[in-house]
């Protein structure tokens, strides 16, 4: 049985590329991680997003306990075989969505008791809770339980809510147990604040986990502050375990995290802009729903391979969006996967070749400004 391991291959600056093996397959990093936040990645078949070049799904502890509930999901063989995906899956703990999506929540020292956004049941979750619920999927990387403090924070909240998650990171490590072939990944938390940062990645370090992730950011606090906070964070953190940025992000996010010694990551951007007409390219943004696009007979980008642009002129995705007809979220969303993938496997062949400087280079200097 294959176990659970990162070998990491080549470096280029802090940039990193390696392969983490799994019992269900490998994942090649840096990784972009598609979020199919109720076991499904939204307007898209699995076979479809495998095709876009994904090696990893994200599943959600809060969405899939409410919906069907982790139980169901078990008695029918797990989440993979629900939803028809053989590949790694990551399932986030829950913690965020609970403070984002549900209402009446009471936090404690135990945990956070909450009433469900869908039919306002109440419902709690603990770290011994989000990881039996998270094993009952059969998730293959598990995420520590942890409370995800909104920013701006003062720095007394911050340390408080970071020691909590630290304290949680112990009782999800003791309540995942010994489980081989399957991983359990720390989440760093401390707000902005590089001393809390530092004390948060030594407490991980001491509890020991086979990832680590760098929590707590794309918050609201913007770009600048992220990539301060991400010139110091990642380097507090082992390395010989891949590190995670959690819900990032933009492209230009994504290639600023990757320079600054991050290996995975995962947004909604991609999937939910495809709904909503975005279309990130090369070239930079195409809004579809622009007047401007209703006679244009050339693809969203010349040089992109996907069913969209091999197939489909501007003209006919700008019809479909404005008719508000279902391929045009199927279309768009497979092109934005796609170019993120490709994005991805740029810059893991930049780094194999040591060229990672000039990819970034040439990445800014390609993309317009403003829609195209
Ligand atoms: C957008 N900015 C952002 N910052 C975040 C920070 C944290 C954090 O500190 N702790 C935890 N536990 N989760 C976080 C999350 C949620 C990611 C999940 O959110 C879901 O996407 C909506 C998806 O679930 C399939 C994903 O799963 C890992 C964040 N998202
Ligand atoms: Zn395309």
């Amino acid at each position: 049985m294959t176990k659970f391991s990162y070998s990491l291959n080549a470096t280029d600056g802090k940039a990193r590329t390696g392969v983490i093996s799994t019992p269900r397959g490998d994942i090649r990093t840096p990784a972009f991680m598609p979020v199919g936040t109720a076991a499904t990645v939204k307007a898209m078949m699995p076979e479809s997003v495998a095709a876009t070049g994904a090696d990893i799904l994200l599943g959600n502890t809060y969405h899939l306990m409410l919906r069907p509930t982790a139980e169901r999901i078990d008695r029918l063989g797990g989440l993979h075989k629900f939803m028809n995906w053989d590949k790694p899956i990551l399932t986030d703990s829950g913690g965020f969505q609970v403070m984002s999506l549900a209402g009446l929540r009471k936090l404690t020292e135990k945990g956070v008791t909450f009433k469900s956004h869908i039919d306002g049941s109440s419902h709690e979750l603990t770290p011994e809770r989000s990881m039996e619920i998270q094993q009952l999927l059969g998730s293959d990387i598990v995420m520590c339980f942890d409370e995800c403090p909104a920013l701006p924070a003062d720095k007394d909240r911050i340390a408080e809510s970071m020691r909590l998650s630290m304290r949680w990171a112990q009782r999800s490590r003791d309540a995942f147990g010994d489980r081989p072939g399957h991983a359990l990944f720390g989440i760093m938390q401390g707000g902005l604040e590089a001393d809390l940062r530092e004390e948060s990645a030594q407490a991980l370090r001491e509890i020991g986990f086979d990832g680590y992730a760098v929590g707590g950011l794309a918050v609201g606090e913007g770009q600048e502050k992220m990539f301060d906070c991400l010139d110091y964070a990642p380097g507090f953190l082992p390395e010989d375990k891949p590190r995670y940025l959690m819900g990032v992000g933009k492209p230009d996010d994504i290639v600023g995290a990757v320079a600054r010694g991050i290996d995975m990551m995962d947004c909604v951007l991609p999937s939910r802009s495809g709904r909503t007409g975005q279309v990130f390219t090369r070239n930079g943004v195409v809004n579809i729903k622009n007047a401007r696009h209703a006679d244009d007979p050339r693809p969203l980008d010349e040089a992109c391979t996907c069913p969209a642009c091999s197939n489909y002129s501007r003209a006919y995705l700008h019809h479909v969006f404005r008719s508000q007809e279902m391929i045009s979220g199927m279309l768009l969303t497979w092109h934005n996967l796609h170019y993120f993938q490709e994005l991805m496997q740029g810059m893991r062949d930049a780094i194999s070749e040591g060229r990672f400087a000039e990819f970034e280079k040439t990445f800014h200097e390609t993309r317009a400004q403003g829609d195209i």
